[in-house]
């Protein structure tokens, strides 16, 4: 198989059929502290990736950067060179009081509030995650004892419009755990190309807390935020670790 334009990376750069996809290219040098033998494989644009191990099975690590458009194109070009599973290592503003900065959501479907998904089929098309990879991500998290809360999420192309306190309590009203970019994407385009999927999503801002100053904090490697990401990074590798072992891929 080619070389793949964006991500850069061929069948021949990895035999994962794993990935777990951060948006920040910054995190896949975080994900490299949990995998045995991290191997940086380069940067193209927003797309940092590095493969590594875990308990023998091997990983890659993609950067997706902000946003559908950039995370579908990832989702194909690594469908291209093998990839089966993909796991969302992201972020999330909470549209919960119950949830605080580091708990981590486990997203079982979103809401596609979002344009990338709908280029691929009509609103109505759900966007759900593979149900077992969830189902063992729910049952990792109950085992490591990880603060993690399973249910829907929002994904949106908005970030500084004036609509978004307005948008947030609309759908926090609906039940809605969290806010974030990308994992409609992933789930719709995964749905439509035949690949599991799954979203962890690490709380970075408060409900009703403040959105530019919260995710400076982030940035600026605030203790609790780097606590929720170190917990999904461990969840999804523990995830994938039973997953592998049941023969499910
Ligand atoms: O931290 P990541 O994974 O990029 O996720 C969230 O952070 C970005 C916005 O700050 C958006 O991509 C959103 O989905
Ligand atoms: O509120 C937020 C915070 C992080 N990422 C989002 O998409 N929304």
């Amino acid at each position: 198989m080619s070389l793949q334009p964006h991500i850069r990376l061929s069948e021949s750069s990895t035999g994962a059929q794993y990935a777990l996809l951060p948006g920040d290219p910054q995190r896949v040098d975080r994900i490299a502290q949990f995998l045995d033998n991290p191997e940086p494989l380069g940067q193209n644009r927003e797309f940092r990736a590095l493969r590594g191990w875990y308990r023998g099975i091997e990983i890659l690590v993609v950067s997706t950067g902000i946003g559908g458009p950039s995370t579908a194109i990832a989702i194909e070009e690594l469908r291209q060179i093998g990839i089966k599973t993909l796991i969302r290592i992201g972020s999330c503003g909470a549209l919960q009081d119950f949830l605080t900065l580091g708990d981590v959501v486990i997203a079982q479907g979103a809401v596609a509030d979002e344009g990338t998904s709908k280029t691929y089929a009509p609103a109505s098309y759900p966007a759900c995650a593979d149900p077992q990879l969830t189902a063992q991500l729910i049952r990792q998290s109950q085992l490591l004892q990880i603060p993690a809360f399973s249910g829907l999420v929002r994904s949106h192309d908005s970030f500084y419009t004036d609509r978004e306190a307005a948008l947030d309590a609309e759908w926090s009203a609906r039940g809605i755990l969290g806010a974030d970019m990308e994992s409609a994407a992933l789930m719709v385009v995964g749905s439509l190309r035949g690949l599991r999927t799954a979203s962890l999503l690490n709380v970075v801002v408060a409900h009703n807390g403040s959105l530019d100053s919260s995710i400076n904090d982030f940035v600026q490697q605030d203790a609790l935020c780097l606590q929720g990401e170190a917990r999904q990074i461990s969840l999804a590798l523990h995830a994938i670790y039973s997953d592998s072992q049941q023969g499910e891929q």
